[in-house]
């Protein structure tokens, strides 16, 4: 049965722009948080605080994050991989983080250095200081219906790394289908698990759309209870250590499917259009979203 209501986590911001070759000026990156804002996006991925070495997309979120101009109500975590992140995180004033941890070793040392276990003894002391500061502490999984390295993953590798997360006090954990190779019914099976470990109200679906996949999977698992979707803007992203990802589902498509069906996301399609749109005019290239290249199409024949 479907739900009357989702909450999005736009993660464009972040995870689409992570992956872009060309580096977003920071004041792009700020216009596009405030026109997802404005369209009605509840959640918006900000930044992350890694190394700039690994990442240099994500540098000068620090900025970002003291020019956006903040929605009442919109909450704008940011990425956070150990104790350096998270001192520059709490001294920009943020409310909101994000951990992350894979499901596949190999994506582990490739993507931040250190194995699953060593990742899970750094995020348990970030977290719990994090929490004594009042933030709240989100929790990703990747990997989890495949690695880029590895190929399969065991699905209770999966539960166990969620679980992990879920215990060192994350609220939510986001399952991340990190390079797009889930189909529903191993996402459906996937979420079944981790859901005995974790209350399926605390579990958010991640799906890229590598293989065009990502609508299918999220009917899927909003059919067994998921209601918190991440989903980028235009269909920006992929992963940097994940070699072949394309981007997360574009939240165009996810906001036309859920309007169709009648479920509230509280985001305004056009708005968010625009907003993806204006962004891709930056970036000189058209929008990955089906939905929005139609809409456009529409506007073009006066529709
Ligand atoms: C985790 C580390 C730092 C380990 O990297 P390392 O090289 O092992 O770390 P280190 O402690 O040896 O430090 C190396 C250098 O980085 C600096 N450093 C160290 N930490 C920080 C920090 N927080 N902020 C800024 N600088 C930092 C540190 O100060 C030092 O600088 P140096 O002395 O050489 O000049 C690195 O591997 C890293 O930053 N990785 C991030 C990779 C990343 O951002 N990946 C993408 C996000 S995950 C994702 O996209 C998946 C997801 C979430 O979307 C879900 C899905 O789809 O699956």
């Amino acid at each position: 049965m479907s739900p009357d209501a989702v909450r999005l986590v736009e993660v464009g911001p972040r995870d689409g722009l992570q992956n872009e070759a060309r580096v977003v000026p920071w004041p792009a990156r700020v216009a596009l948080i405030d026109a997802l804002s404005q369209a009605g996006l509840p959640v918006i991925e900000a930044g992350a605080f890694v190394a700039p070495r690994w990442v240099p997309q994500m540098a000068d979120s620090a900025a970002v994050l003291a020019a956006i101009h903040r929605r009442a109500g919109v909450r704008y975590p940011v990425l956070v991989p150990n104790l350096k992140g998270l001192k520059a995180a709490t001294s920009g004033g943020v409310d909101d983080i994000a951990v992350f941890a894979a499901a596949s070793e190999t994506f582990s040392k490739k993507n931040i250095n250190c194995s699953i276990a060593e990742s899970l003894e750094r995020l348990a002391e970030v977290a719990a200081r994090a929490k004594d500061r009042g933030i709240a502490v989100r929790g990703y999984v990747s990997c989890v219906l495949g690695c880029p390295y590895e190929g399969a993953v065991a699905i209770d590798r999966v539960v166990e790394v969620a679980a992990a997360l879920a215990a060192m006090g994350c609220h939510e954990i986001s399952l991340g289908d990190t390079i797009g190779v889930g189909t529903p019914r191993r996402a459906r099976e996937m979420v079944q698990a981790v859901a005995g470990a974790v209350p399926v109200q605390r579990l958010a679906a991640h799906f890229h759309d590598t293989y065009g996949q990502a609508l299918a999977n999220i009917l899927a698992v909003l059919e067994i209870g998921v209601t918190t979707f991440d989903c980028s803007v235009a269909g920006l992203g992929g992963c940097p250590y994940a070699p072949g990802a394309s981007g997360n589902v574009a939240t165009e498509d996810v906001v036309y499917m859920l309007d169709g069906m009648g479920i509230a996301s509280g985001v305004d399609l056009e708005k968010l259009r625009l907003a993806g749109l204006a962004l891709c005019q930056t970036l000189g290239r058209p929008p990955a979203s089906r939905a929005a290249r139609a809409l456009a199409a529409r506007k073009g024949r006066g529709g």
